[in-house]
C-alpha cells in the first residue's frame, strides 16, 4: 500500500510560488520565518517559558500595559519577541507593527531592509491563557510603499494604513489540542497541522471552504444592551428559534479568542459578531482592524465566507490609525448578508413585548430605538 503524499508547508509554498515565475523567494522565506515564530510560541504556550509561566497567575502578568490600555501577559510579550526576532533578520521586511508595540518596529539599520510590511497580534485571546483555553497568533503581510522600499527609510504609521484588500498574505496559528497554521496567499486557504515528531507543519486541510448556511452564532451577549438595532434584531431572531421568524433553532458559542472562533467557523461554518456598539463611544468596536480583523477577513473571504462591518465590506475600509478598532461580522455568507440587509433597512422599532426585550427579559431593552 502506498502512503498518501503529505506536503509540508515549505513544499506547499514552493507549489504556490510556481504561479509567479519571477518571484525572488523572499515572500516564502518570510512565511517560513513566521511559521517558525508560531512553532516557538506553541512551545511556550504549551510548556510555559522555563516552566514558570503557566499555572502561576502571578507569573503570567507582566508589569507593562500595552497601547490599548490592557495589562500585558508575559506570554504576550514573549510571543511578540518571537515574531520580531524570527522575522527581522531575513532581509524581507521594511518594518513591522504589532498589538503589543505602540509604534512601528524598525528593522535595525545593521540588517537589510526589504519590501514587505508585517502586522500581527502575537497572542490573541490571551485572557484565556491562565485557564488553559485555546489561543492563537494572527498575522498579515502587506507590500511596503515603493518609496519606502527605494529609500530604505524608517517606517511610519501611515505606511501601514492600507485597506485589507491589499493584503498579500494572512494567517493565524492556533495553539489548541493540536497546533495548526492556517494560511492564505490569495489563492484559497490551506490548513497545516504541526507534526511534533517532525517539527513540521504538514498540509492537512488543502482547500478550506466555509459553508454558506449555518445555525450557529457567536457573540458576547453581555454587551447586548449596547448593541445597535440590526444586531439586536438578528440575535433576537436566532434566539427565537423554530417558533420565530427564522423557523429554525440556532446554537451559540463564545470562546473569547477570536482566532479560535474563526477556526471553528472555517471548519464547520457559523457566524461571528463583535459589532460596533455604544459601550465606549471612543471605541467603535472591540477588535483591531489591521492585525485582527483584516487578516481573519482575508482568510474568510478566500474560503468563501463573507466579512463586513455591517455597513460595508470590511476589506474595503481605509484604516486611519495603526491600533484602530472596528465592528466585525464574519462567517457563513448567507447569514452575514442577512445582517448587512438589516443594517441597510430603515431602523425598526424594537418589539419590547418580545421575551428578549421585555421587563423580565434576557436582554432588557431600555432605550427606544
Ligand atoms: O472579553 P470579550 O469582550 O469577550 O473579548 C474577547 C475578544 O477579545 C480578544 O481576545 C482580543 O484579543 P487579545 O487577546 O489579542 O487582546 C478577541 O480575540 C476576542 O474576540
Ligand atoms: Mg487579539
Ligand atoms: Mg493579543
Amino acid at each position: 500500500m502506498v502512503t498518501p503524499r503529505r506536503f509540508t508547508l515549505t513544499q506547499y509554498l514552493i507549489e504556490q510560488r510556481r504561479r509567479f515565475p519571477g518571484a525572488s523567494g523572499d515572500f516564502n522565506a518570510l512565511l517560513l520565518d513566521l511559521a517558525l515564530a508560531c512553532k516557538a510560541i506553541a512551545r511556550s504556550v504549551a510548556f510555559g517559558e522555563l516552566g514558570g509561566v503557566l499555572g502561576n497567575p502571578a507569573a503570567e502578568v507582566s508589569t507593562a500595559v500595552n497601547v490599548q490600555g490592557e495589562q500585558q501577559k508575559k506570554l504576550d510579550v514573549i510571543s511578540n519577541d518571537y515574531f520580531t526576532q524570527m522575522t527581522e533578520w531575513g532581509g524581507q521586511l521594511a518594518g513591522m507593527a504589532s498589538e503589543e508595540m505602540d509604534e512601528p518596529y524598525q528593522i535595525p539599520a545593521t540588517l537589510q531592509r526589504g519590501k514587505y510590511l508585517l502586522v500581527f497580534d502575537p497572542l490573541d485571546g490571551s485572557s484565556n491563557i491562565d485557564v488553559n483555553v485555546t489561543v492563537g497568533s494572527i498575522f498579515s503581510v502587506l507590500r511596503a510603499p515603493q518609496e519606502v522600499i527605494d529609500s530604505g527609510r524608517d517606517v511610519v504609521e501611515a505606511d501601514f494604513l492600507q485597506p485589507g484588500c491589499q493584503q498579500l498574505a494572512a494567517g493565524y496559528a492556533l495553539y489548541g489540542p493540536t497546533t495548526m497554521l492556517i494560511l492564505t496567499v490569495g489563492n484559497g486557504v490551506a490548513g497545516f497541522t504541526l507534526d511534533p515528531n517532525l517539527g513540521q507543519f504538514m498540509l492537512t486541510h488543502p482547500d478550506i471552504r466555509v459553508p454558506e448556511d449555518t445555525q450557529e452564532f457567536a457573540i458576547n451577549a453581555s454587551n447586548a444592551r449596547f448593541w445597535e438595532a440590526p444586531v439586536k434584531r438578528y440575535v433576537d431572531e436566532c434566539l427565537a428559534g423554530k417558533t420565530g421568524p427564522r423557523g429554525k433553532d440556532f446554537n451559540m458559542r463564545w470562546i473569547a479568542s477570536m482566532v479560535a472562533e474563526a477556526h471553528r467557523i472555517l471548519m464547520r461554518g457559523g457566524i461571528f459578531m463583535y459589532p460596533r456598539d455604544t459601550k465606549d463611544l471612543a471605541k467603535p468596536g472591540r477588535l483591531r482592524l489591521l492585525y485582527e480583523a483584516n487578516p481573519v477577513g482575508f482568510i474568510m473571504e478566500q474560503a468563501g465566507a463573507r466579512v463586513s462591518t455591517g455597513r460595508e465590506p470590511l476589506l474595503n475600509v481605509q484604516p486611519t490609525a495603526l491600533h484602530q478598532r472596528i465592528g466585525l461580522i464574519f462567517g457563513s455568507k448567507n447569514e452575514v448578508e442577512r445582517i448587512e440587509r438589516y443594517h441597510a433597512e430603515p431602523a425598526k422599532a424594537v418589539d419590547t413585548h418580545h421575551p428578549l426585550f421585555g421587563e423580565r427579559s434576557l436582554f432588557r431593552e431600555e432605550v427606544a430605538l
